[in-house]
């Protein structure tokens, strides 16, 4: 097939430009927004389009059945967290901790994708924000503003998306270091553990260390080795939410001619930007990389077909993610017949389910935040849906952090509303702490054991 002439393809990156455009900031000098772009244009991309296309492949596999799906990290990251070597190691060692879980416990790799390196826009119910008779802008992420409530901070600045790509940069360069330079190492997850072991969860995780290491002994001596052992393949994430900063960030691959998303290795469409008609939808159209689609408890079978026409009208398999997050009280009665709906057209889909966003609640001392008992029953609503009907759940989508955070109710801990101010560290939405992702993970690595049977 011929390719398509470069001015076209650029040409059609920039087609978003004539669509609605939802969720973006109110940029209040456009020449900046264009320098800004300019400079992004000029500026060496985050990842290969090769990694990309090897990350589709996993997520196939993951549609298949023969690979599982975790992706996790900060609702929004932060610059200031950005250059704590410490928060980015612990939240590495949970990703990693929680895959080693899931691929011991249900013997199946684990995909392991960071919702970091990048994580820094954020679409938000409210544009405006009001404190005692003042309204100013919403925060929406790094990228955008700063937190703080005053003028200064909340106007949108667009050289903030100069920052994040910088701070995306050294993320993602912290990532590869530790993933496969020694740290993730097989014979490290005992090391992964120390200082956390007066738990049930910690002590779980000990016993199966210590029998991994058992195992790694037992290979060694029957001489199997194998470079999987000692690195991991971990990849980048966010949402696609900042149209001028993703388009910039949009480059064509030498190898193939066709264009790719360098800011991630994948992208995802959020829940409230996924009209099919929409500037979001068309701009990640165009692009090659694997991407997701978050799917709320409004979608219909007609949006789900409608998305699938448009961002993978061939059918290629791994290239589409459907995220769906209905809630716990809702996922068994929605799920089903979106499942069904979307088997019959035939072409791929990798399901995975985001147990967060539709779990979210006020507490009554006013903190936003969720219950672990309702995640935990989302994801096993998800498993029941796909077990009863002989489809695939492919993965998980989670926010969580590395710290001892207090934001997410319950867990074995049984954290408290009176506890939740100790450690309530987000700028957005609650995350799982250390603990209650190891615990999160076990439960899981039984509920894909139990979908094996
Ligand atoms: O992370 C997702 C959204 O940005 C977030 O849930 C919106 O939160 P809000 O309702 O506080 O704006
Ligand atoms: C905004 C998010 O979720 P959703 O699009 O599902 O609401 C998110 O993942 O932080
Ligand atoms: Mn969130």
């Amino acid at each position: 097939m011929e390719s398509q002439p470069v001015h076209e393809i650029y040409q059609s990156l920039e087609r978003w430009r004539e669509l609605p455009a939802k969720h973006q900031p109110a940029w209040p000098d456009a020449d900046k927004v264009r320098g800004v772009g300019d400079y992004l244009r000029s500026m060496p991309p985050l990842v290969f389009a090769g990694e990309a296309d090897t990350l589709k492949e996993e997520i196939a596999k993951a549609g298949r059945g023969e690979a599982f799906i975790l992706q996790g990290g900060d609702c929004a990251e932060t610059f200031v967290d950005s250059v704590s070597a410490a928060r980015i190691r612990a939240k590495i060692q949970t990703i990693l901790q929680m895959a080693i879980i899931l691929t011991y416990g249900a013997a199946l790799p684990v995909v392991k994708i960071g919702r970091m390196a990048g994580q820094y826009a954020k679409p938000r119910s409210n544009p405006l924000e009001t404190r005692d008779g003042v309204e100013l802008p919403s925060y929406m992420g790094d990228a955008v503003n700063g937190h703080d409530f005053t003028p200064e901070q909340r106007i949108p600045d667009p050289q903030r998306m100069v920052d994040a790509y910088h701070r995306s940069a050294t993320t993602l360069n912290l990532i590869r270091a530790f993933t496969g330079g020694g740290f993730a190492d097989m014979s490290k997850v005992h090391e992964w553990n120390k200082g956390f072991t007066e738990n049930p969860a910690y002590k779980k995780y000990e016993k199966m260390a210590e029998d991994i290491d058992w195992a790694l002994r037992f290979m060694s001596a029957a001489g199997i080795d194998s470079p999987n052992l000692r690195t991991v393949d971990m990849y980048s994430s966010h949402e696609a939410l900042l149209l001028e900063y993703e388009t910039a960030m949009t480059r064509i691959d030498q190898r193939t001619s066709k264009p790719y998303n360098t800011s991630a290795h994948f992208l995802w469409i959020g829940e409230r930007t996924r009209d099919v008609d929409g500037a979001h939808v068309d701009l990640l159209s165009h692009v090659r990389n694997p991407i997701g689609v978050k799917l709320g408890p409004t979608s219909t079978v007609d949006d789900a077909r409608r998305l699938m026409d448009k961002l993978n009208p061939d059918g290629e398999e791994g290239r589409l993610t459907f995220i769906t997050r209905m809630g716990a009280s809702k996922i068994r009665s929605i799920l089903p017949d979106l499942v069904e709906g979307i088997t019959s057209d035939g072409r791929p889909v990798t399901w995975m389910t985001d147990p967060m966003h539709g779990n979210t609640i006020t507490a009554s001392n006013g903190y936003k935040t969720r219950r672990m008992e309702d995640v935990v029953d989302e994801v096993r609503g998800f498993f029941d849906v796909h077990i009863g009907l002989g489809t695939v759940p492919g993965g998980v989508h989670i926010e969580l952090t590395g710290d001892s955070v207090t934001e997410v109710l319950g867990g074995s801990e049984e954290l408290s509303e009176e506890i939740l101010s100790q450690r309530y560290e987000t700028l957005v939405d609650p995350r799982l702490n250390h603990r209650q992702s190891l615990e999160l993970a076990f439960l899981v690595s039984q509920m894909l054991r139990d979908s094996d049977k």
